[in-house]
């Protein structure tokens, strides 16, 4: 699984730093941002993943002498550029939201500085391991938050889009909530919980689902599990793992449960809870799965489904309602003749306009309430909040609305995760989705809602905003003159 993140880039990225080095000073230094514009699912925020993949291939960046042959077999580069890349001192400085941090719209997650032509060779790999990561870690606060608080397996290896997907994409589910994983390697790599039960085939080895049962009975007599329904769950299924239970007890052991994985779920659990129940076995528990997703194991819940746990594959490991996390990577700043230079991107659409500048992110927590936060402020990194702060709303259609800001505590979300000052990151991934959770109970309930969340307001600083408006202003009198 390991790779080399350094070629997992897009060609351009290439053609444009031979371009810069061909053109422009090789030190020239720069900042970009990555930030995302639209929520996964309608949702009001993402849950950042990924910066421990991002950090750990940036401290080992480097290109290796096949990764300057195979470069220089393209016939595209400089030799000046091919020695600069095989002899890169990787140079830049990262700052980065932490994994499990609710991010919204247009917040910088992440933000390097340094050679622009070092910035420009990361966007690809930088995006496609946040992009992938911080989908799956959303769609998994969403799916646990339907759960509402009941044990959810992740279970999609099979179905994610190949073996990174998979690994990463359990390692995320894990971050948003999910208490385990089938994936072995994933669970090995990361330090997971590694879970499961049995698939149909089992049942299908033995002359018939009772003898099937008490083999595995047999040999996992303390975590027996049992699938139910690969013949009939009700007449078969059930009555067998109670027969099979029965015995595990006589013998001293107490059985987990059932799966159920077809049908009518709320139907099937409901009548194998009774059936249990009834059998003395009201401590087993009840999982259920088949292509389970938010909106599934809410309409379940709503309907009284007697479930303890849940299994969620497809859904889950690619997104499927929502499989695109559309996060950019945007230069803020450019420095030219030792002066910083705030950049801006203009577009026709207001909402692709870029903000401008090294900026910061500030959660936002009133001085009375020290444990809800009521809003973000983006701020230039170099201005310090104010007490009373104009706050200009960031939504770009509704920049008009500003409301003043008093009695407030400002905390800083972007760290420092590469460079002179960096702090080491958190890695464990259950300190990870600990982490999470304490910041979700810091914010409004509405906002975490899975259907239409109440906006949570994102401001910018007047200084931000004005920088925006003056570079607007500036493009648009050069493009007329
Ligand atoms: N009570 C319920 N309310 C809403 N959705 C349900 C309910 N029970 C099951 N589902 C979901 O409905 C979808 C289809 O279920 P169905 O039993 O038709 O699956 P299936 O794939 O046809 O079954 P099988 O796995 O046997 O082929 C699945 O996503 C399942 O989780
Ligand atoms: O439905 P998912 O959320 O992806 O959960 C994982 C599925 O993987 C297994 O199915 P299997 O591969 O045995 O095929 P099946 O659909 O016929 O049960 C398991 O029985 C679940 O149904
Ligand atoms: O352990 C299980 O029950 C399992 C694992 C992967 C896919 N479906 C089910």
């Amino acid at each position: 699984m390991a790779m080399s993140e350094e070629l997992l880039t897009d060609l351009y990225e290439f053609s444009m730093a031979n371009g810069y080095y061909a053109t422009l000073p090789h030190d020239q230094e720069a900042v970009f941002d990555v930030f995302y514009r639209n929520v996964p699912d309608n949702g009001s925020f993402v849950i950042a993943a990924g910066l421990a993949q991002v950090v750990e291939a940036l401290q080992n960046f480097h290109f290796t002498d096949d990764d300057i042959s195979y470069l220089r077999s393209l016939n595209l580069f400089s030799t000046g550029f091919l020695d600069y890349l095989a002899n890169l001192k990787f140079s830049c400085t990262v700052r980065a939201i932490p994994e499990g941090t609710p991010v919204f719209p247009r917040e910088p997650m992440l933000t390097v500085k340094g050679p622009l032509l070092q910035c420009q060779l990361l966007e690809t790999f930088v995006l496609n391991i946040l992009n992938h990561q911080s989908l799956i870690a959303t769609k998994s606060r969403r799916i646990c938050a339907a759960a509402e608080g009941r044990a959810v397996m992740e279970f999609g290896a099979r179905r994610a889009q190949g073996p990174d997907a998979s690994v990463f994409g359990a390692r995320a589910a894990v971050i948003g909530g999910c208490t385990s994983t089938s994936n072995c390697l994933a669970a090995k790599k990361f330090g997971l919980q590694a879970a499961g039960t049995m698939a149909h085939s089992w049942i299908e080895s033995y002359p018939d689902e009772l003898t099937a049962f008490r083999a595995w009975a047999q040999v996992y007599p303390d975590s027996a599990s049992l699938l139910v329904d690969t013949y009939d769950v009700l007449k078969s299924g059930v009555p067998n793992a109670i027969k099979v239970f029965r015995e595990l007890r006589a013998a001293g052991h107490e059985p987990i449960g059932i799966r159920i994985d077809s049908g009518d779920l709320t139907q099937l659990a409901t009548k194998a809870r009774q059936m249990l129940d009834e059998a003395g076995f009201e401590n087993a528990k009840i999982t259920a799965s088949n292509a389970l997703d938010e909106t599934v194991i809410q309409a379940l819940l709503k309907e009284g489904a007697p479930l303890d746990n849940f299994g969620i594959g497809e859904k889950l490991i690619t997104s499927s309602t929502s499989p695109v996390l559309s996060g950019v990577y945007k230069m803020a700043a450019l420095k030219v003749d030792g002066q910083w230079q705030p950049k801006i991107k203009l577009s026709n659409s207001r909402e692709k306009v870029t903000l401008p500048g090294d900026k910061m992110v500030y959660r936002l927590y009133r001085k009375d309430t020290p444990d809800q936060a009521f809003a973000d402020v983006i701020a230039l990194a170099d201005e310090k909040l104010p007490e009373k702060l104009l706050a200009i709303n960031a939504d770009p259609l509704a920049t008009d609305d500003e409301i003043e800001l008093t009695d407030f505590v400002a905390k800083p979300l972007q760290l420092e995760v590469v460079g002179a000052n960096a702090s080491s990151i958190e890695t464990d991934v259950m300190k990870l989705q600990a982490s999470m959770k304490d910041q979700l109970a810091q914010l409004p309930k509405a906002t975490q809602r899975l259907i239409n969340p109440d906006v949570y307001q994102v401001y910018l600083t007047p200084k931000l905003f004005e920088l925006q408006q003056r570079l607007i202003k500036e493009h648009h009198q050069k493009a007329q003159a």
